[in-house]
């Protein structure tokens, strides 16, 4: 049975309109289950769908927001959605995959620490999210200029250029722009400062952080604990400057709250002819050698795992910039940062009509 509803605005019988961003994709084609395959609608991870008809328990009708102007398509429900997947045997085979991913011992990211511990992570977060929630309710969010501003968050492969792009962010504007001051539990050298280069803690401090969950991301490297707190993210944001951190992928859902409301920002390598030329004459910081030119291996590492981190997060990216050229990512970044603040933005509905009480 279809309810047949005219692409009309405003809302149909006066119902809310319902908002959603896919946290999965959806072909019509390759689902045998569907009453009409050319009434279905294609959805990727990430696209937001304006909900046009729930009454049916197993069948919605949606509109891509990108295409309000054509007919509504079916998509399954919540419901129906959550069934597949947990149907579908091809989640585990993703997890094992998944599973696998390492950064080699050559291109390793100067944190390492917290990639080796948290690698394990990636698989279970994301299976999580993969039959948790097909669907995420979202609300238009604007800053107004008296809210505190938004998390930025950096995401990408290993040696795409993450840190320089946030280095030069924040050198164009250091009263603007800055990083959160991380937490170690190594002692402090002679030419440090406690709050400046880290807050040196003690062990038992950093662990009730990391089991109070305050801490976004973390791990051990030479013995030692790293991580980066909610409160030193809270502390640049409460000065009134925007707080530009780097994260590794799996860290997004930890940091997806009300309190940071983070827009994430995934830089992805442009292609390997491309790569080649430009960074010709860059250099990347091993474990074991310091300015190591890139190898066509690293680029090519570098591209699978961007399409890895694509396939696995790609729904919780905001905004994507390719870093072929330096000044033109810069720019693009500036200008991303910048309409995340000042612009409206789908946002989690939760954050929106977050109530403390509850
Ligand atoms: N668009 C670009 N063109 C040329 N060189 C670049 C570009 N982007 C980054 N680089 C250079 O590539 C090298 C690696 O960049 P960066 O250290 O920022 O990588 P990363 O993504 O932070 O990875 P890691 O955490 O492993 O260092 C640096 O020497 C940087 O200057």
């Amino acid at each position: 049975m279809f309810k047949v509803v005219p692409v009309s605005d405003p809302p149909v019988n006066n119902q809310k309109m319902v908002y959603v961003r896919a946290m999965t994709e959806y072909w019509p084609q390759e689902d045998p289950t569907i009453p009409c395959v050319d009434a279905g609608l294609p959805f990727q991870k990430g696209d937001i769908l304006q909900i046009v008809d729930q009454n049916d328990a197993l069948w919605w009708q949606a509109r891509k927001i990108s295409d309000l102007g054509t007919c509504a398509g079916l998509i399954p429900s919540n419901h129906l959605m959550k069934r597949k997947q947990q149907d579908d045997m091809k989640i585990d085979e993703k997890c094992v995959e998944a599973a696998g991913f390492r950064r080699s011992m050559r291109l390793c990211r100067r944190k390492s620490h917290l990639s080796q511990v948290r690698a394990g992570a990636w698989c279970a977060d994301s299976c999580c999210s993969a039959v948790g929630t097909p669907y995420e309710e979202v609300m238009r969010y604007q800053r107004r200029p008296s809210d505190k501003h938004r998390l930025i968050v950096l995401v990408g492969p290993s040696g795409v250029g993450v840190n320089e792009l946030r280095r030069q962010l924040i050198e164009l504007n250091p009263n603007h722009f800055q990083s959160a001051v991380p937490h170690t539990t190594r002692s402090k050298k002679s030419y440090e400062m406690d709050g400046r280069e880290y807050h040196y803690v003690s062990k038992e401090t950093f662990e009730s952080l990391m089991y109070s969950h305050r801490m976004l991301e973390y791990g051990e490297y030479k013995g030692h604990l790293y991580g980066t707190s909610v409160d030193a993210v809270q502390a640049v944001l409460d000065e009134g400057k925007i707080c530009v951190m780097d994260l590794e992928p799996q860290g997004i859902q930890v940091a997806r709250t009300h309190e940071l409301k983070p827009y994430v920002i995934f830089i992805k390598p442009s292609n390997m002819s491309c790569m080649k030329e430009s960074r010709k004459n860059a250099k990347i910081i091993t474990d074991y050698f310091v300015d190591m030119k890139f190898k066509d291996e690293d680029l090519q590492e570098m591209e699978d795992l961007a399409q890895k981190m694509e396939t696995q997060f790609g729904q919780f990216f905001d905004h994507v910039i390719v870093n072929d050229k330096l000044q033109e990512a810069c720019a693009q970044l500036l200008s991303a940062v910048q309409k995340a603040q000042t612009e409206p933005q789908w946002v989690p509905a939760t954050w929106v009509s977050y109530d403390p009480e509850s």
